[in-house]
């Protein structure tokens, strides 16, 4: 039997990387999602091949490992599909010896940090059972719309899900069915552990969106749900500039330990950032008067979070381009995700769709 898991992306509304500090952050899933699909294989099936296969399609390479090797590196995993255990550094290490003997393209070593994460998943809850992983997306790798976190959310469900530790089972037709909440939780629980490997110190709130969607405002782990009451529309621009979250957030803890006091003020002003932006979020605005006063506060929020993201020291050229082009048309961007490049959000205001009403934007939040 097949499996399949799909999981979002996401953007960040205010505070990133201040939420790795414990300050509040706002992101919000997008309409673009990673699916991994997942195929069990009896012992001694496929031409008597007994291995873990995954299959990245997008990038056209396929990575093999025969699970003696696995059981010979890991262990006698058996596999559990409770809450998990996180990676240990012995079992880091191990795992990247099993990626010494696979071929990844020089080009494409940065993926190298994406197939421990699965690794570390399937072996954590399948042990070394033979099983075929495809992985496909619509979103952009390491832009800053949360790649990383849709990847483990998604190969998280379909491990979980072929384990039988989560799922509605019996199906009601619909071409997706919803986990309940405790299967969710079990789900963002793992894929947490993914984003550790990936991220280095992920705060959870990529993960989090992921897994539950919506928009949401997270803090030390805290998630709680925002109820839009009106529309914004965001474009979102990808720099096309390549970057590392872990380099990212590894560089702003770097400049905490020399500046504490001065980054905890910076912290400190995006938490106030982002519970202002999320009260403006849940206001309701009934008239076009009261929708441009909210877009505006919504523009001014942005536009504050972008300049302490500067002094975090994590946006770049490519960034600053697009903040000046937006800004010709009077029209305010920010960052989203970990920056140093990637993607940039510009929000369009409803008085620009009433002018253009045939414009089409990318992103709907
Ligand atoms: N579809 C995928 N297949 C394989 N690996 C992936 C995939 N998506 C993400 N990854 C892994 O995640 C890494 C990118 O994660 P990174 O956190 O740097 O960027 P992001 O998640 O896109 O942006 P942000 O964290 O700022 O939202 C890739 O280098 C790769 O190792
Ligand atoms: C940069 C960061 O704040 C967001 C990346 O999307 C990292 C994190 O919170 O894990
Ligand atoms: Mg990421």
């Amino acid at each position: 039997m097949e499996v399949r898991a799909r999981a979002p992306g996401k953007i960040i509304l205010a505070g990133e990387h201040a939420v790795v500090h414990g300050s509040a952050a706002v992101a919000a899933a997008i309409d673009l999602y990673t699916t991994s699909s997942l195929r069990l294989l009896p012992a001694g099936e496929d031409g008597g091949a007994d291995a873990v296969e995954l299959d990245l399609r997008d990038s056209g390479l396929t990575f093999s490992w025969p699970c003696s090797g696995l059981c010979g590196a890991l262990g006698e995993v058996s596999g559990k599909a409770g809450a998990p255990t996180p990676c240990s550094p012995e079992e880091l290490s191990a795992i990247a010896k099993l990626l010494e003997d696979q071929e990844i393209p020089e080009a494409k070593i940065w993926l190298s940090a994406g197939l421990s994460a699965f690794l570390f998943l399937y072996t954590s809850i399948l042990g070394c059972r033979p099983g075929k992983a495809v992985v496909t997306s619509d979103l952009p790798i390491g832009s800053g719309l949360g790649s990383s976190a849709a990847f483990c959310v998604s190969m998280s469900g379909a491990l979980l899900t072929a384990a039988g530790a989560v799922g509605i089972g019996g199906g009601s037709g619909a071409e997706w069915e919803l986990f309940g909440k405790d299967d969710l939780e079990l789900v963002n629980q793992w894929a947490f552990q993914g984003e550790k490997i990936i991220h280095g110190k992920p705060s959870g709130i990529d993960n989090s969106v992921s897994t539950f969607g919506s928009m949401i405002k997270f803090k030390k782990g805290e998630l709680t749900n925002l109820k839009s009451r009106n529309p914004v529309k965001m474009l979102i621009t990808d720099t096309r500039v390549g970057r590392n979250t872990k380099a990212l957030v590894a560089g702003v803890s770097e400049r905490a330990s020399r500046y504490p006091d001065a980054m905890a003020s910076v912290f400190h002003a995006v938490n106030s950032i982002s519970e202002e932006l999320s009260s403006v979020v849940e206001s309701a605005a009934e008239d076009e008067i009261a929708i441009t006063s909210k877009e505006d506060k919504l523009a001014e929020l942005m536009e504050m979070n972008q300049g302490l993201l500067q002094c975090m020291g994590v946006s770049h050229s490519s960034i600053e381009t697009v903040l000046r082009t937006t800004l010709k048309y009077s029209l305010v961007s920010k960052l989203t995700g970990a920056g140093g490049g990637g993607c940039v959000l510009t929000l369009i205001p409803m008085r620009i769709l009433f002018i253009f009403p045939d414009c089409i934007f990318s992103f709907i939040v």
